[in-house]
């Protein structure tokens, strides 16, 4: 293996399901197990055999399937562990048992009730025993964040000389800070006589929130393994996330100058398969797997995209298996973004002034609603062009009342050939009686044929988008509103078809007139 590469060994199988609520079946743990091997992660930690039978069999399982990644089992330093996690591993094509035991003062004084020099012993024999099993032993300082240097150099040296092949430093409660973990790395490889003769590997936890930073910081310090998990899952605030670690090495080669196998095409997927069947959600702002991780909502962001994809993008969505990155457009969006989504839409606009016309449409709904989709925008198009209508009829006000056990009521405002006009009546429902406050005034006389409303994307923030079909002396027109009100946008609607149905633009039938 070259010195610049380093070894990814993902633990969501293990560690990651250490995080409460996320207990995992074994036919779970083996799909987990395939998109794993199928992204070229090195080594696969699938459980901890000694912990509960469903496990052993999950080890067992995953080492009799997988067969491109090295299969891992954990063990404390106990024959008992490390005889079942042999037993497990048995089918497996490449197999590497992880023992452990604990090295900081009070881990050693207060939970394994041991001297050093037990703990030193305890290691010794453990990596013996493995040894007995299996040639590639991994032996780790539990706790290691919080051990004297003094210590660790010496059980270090004990259990390499005893054959281990790889010596884990975890950071086990997330107690390290980047500088000073890689110093403990940049010392234990100083120190440590007989360090050349094993990979060094860090283990990190996220209760400061910097994981990811102590293991990078310990890879630019000569690590040359690091444990994750896909979305960071793991014990309390997770372990270091998988494609975090490996995007960073990949982005920053320039820095680092280290490789990994992994084929990052495969983490959007793989993180989408332990999200689904954890029940665990990927927050939408986290790193490389977070919805938003690719999408630009600020106008000058998307200008920037637009001109020059990497003016805002350190990283290609699709190299992490997005489809694409995305342009949301939304309330802090420009008029660039706006119009290249309507190019892409096929929709143009004759003139600039036009386009101005309805961005600030685009504007007014985008301050109601979230994010704006490409059929709001359809919706908002084709109100801009039926602006282009002699409005006869303008809704100036609206104030509808519905409350169980009460009929309903609407006053409604309309501006009438230039003249405001306002209208009270009870319906049925607030829009029954705001179409009779509209008809009072309008006096149409026109027939309504139909009324339709659809939400026009999901979520209850969604526009609803009404079309009014009325009738006149055999003249039919469909007005259409669009509006985050769905009571708004049934006005708009019936004034729409209003403004239609007296308009001489539209004499033909609706259908043969395009409307
Ligand atoms: C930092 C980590 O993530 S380490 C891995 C943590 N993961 C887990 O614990 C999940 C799986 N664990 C389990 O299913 C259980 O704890 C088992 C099966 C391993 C052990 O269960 P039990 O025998 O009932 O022991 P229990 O969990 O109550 O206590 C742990 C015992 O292991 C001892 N122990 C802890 N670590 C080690 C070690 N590395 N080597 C040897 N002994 C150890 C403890 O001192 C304690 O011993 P004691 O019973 O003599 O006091
Ligand atoms: C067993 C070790 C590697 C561990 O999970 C930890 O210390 O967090």
């Amino acid at each position: 293996m070259s010195e610049n590469q380093v070894i990814i060994f993902d633990t969501t199988l293990r560690d990651g399901e250490q995080s409460p609520g996320a207990s995992m079946t074994r036919e779970e743990k083996l799909r987990i197990a395939r998109a794993l091997e199928k992204m070229r992660v090195d080594v696969i930690e699938a459980g901890f055999a000694m912990a509960s039978p469903g496990d052993f069999e999950s080890v067992k399982s995953i080492a009799g399937h997988i067969k491109d990644s090295v299969i891992c089992s954990l063990a404390r330093a106990l024959d008992a562990d490390i005889d079942r996690a042999a037993e497990a591993l048995k089918p497996a094509n490449s197999a590497r048992i992880h023992t452990f035991i604990a090295t900081s003062p009070i881990h050693m004084q207060y939970k394994l009730r041991m001297t050093p020099e037990q703990v030193i012993d305890q290691a010794v024999h453990a990596v013996k025993r493995v040894r007995n099993h299996v040639e590639d032993v991994e032996f780790s300082c539990e706790d290691a964040g919080r051990s004297e240097l003094d210590f660790l150099c010496r059980i270090i040296e004990a259990a390499i000389n005893a054959g281990a092949k790889t010596i884990n430093i975890p950071d086990t409660v997330g107690y390290a800070i980047p500088h000073q973990f890689s110093e403990t790395i940049s010392q234990l490889l100083n120190r440590i006589p007989n360090a050349d003769k094993a990979v060094f590997s860090v283990h990190c936890h996220n209760d400061l929130g910097l994981a990811v930073a102590n293991s990078i910081a310990a890879v630019a310090n000569g690590a040359r393994q690091v444990e994750c998990t896909i979305n960071g899952l793991g014990e309390r605030a997770g372990n270091a996330s998988l494609e975090e670690i490996v995007m960073a090495i990949k982005t920053r080669h320039d820095l680092l100058n280290v490789d990994t196998k992994v084929d990052t095409t495969q983490i959007v997927p793989t993180s989408r398969l332990v999200s689904s069947i954890t029940g665990f959600s990927v927050q939408p702002n986290k790193a490389i797997v977070g919805a938003n991780a690719f999408a630009h909502e600020a106008g000058i962001h998307q200008d920037g995209v637009l001109k020059h994809r990497e003016t805002y993008e350190i990283m290609r969505a699709e190299d992490v298996g997005w489809n694409a990155n995305k342009m949301v457009l939304g309330k802090h969006s420009g008029r660039n973004a706006f119009r290249a989504r309507l190019v892409e839409l096929g929709i143009e606009f004759e003139s600039d002034a036009e386009l101005a016309v309805a961005f600030g449409k685009f504007k007014e709904l985008a301050d109601k609603k979230h994010e704006i989709y490409d059929e709001d925008l359809q919706a908002l198009v084709s109100d801009t062009q039926h602006s282009e209508l002699v409005e006869n009829y303008r809704l100036v006000s609206l104030e509808a009342y519905s409350k169980t056990g009460e009929t309903p009521i609407a006053h409604v405002t309309l501006e009438i050939d230039g003249s405001e006009q306002t209208a009270s009546e009870q319906g049925d429902g607030p829009v029954d009686a705001i179409f009779k406050a509209i008809e009072k005034m309008a006096c149409s006389n026109a027939n309504l044929q139909l009324y339709s409303v659809n939400a026009i994307t999901g979520g209850t923030d969604s526009q609803g988008e009404v079309t009014v079909r009325l009738e006149r002396d055999g003249r039919i027109v469909n007005g259409s509103g669009a509006d985050t009100d769905i009571v708004i946008a049934s006005a708009k609607a019936y004034i729409n078809a209003l403004n239609l149905i007296t308009s001489d633009a539209y004499r033909a039938h609706p259908q043969a007139a395009d409307v």
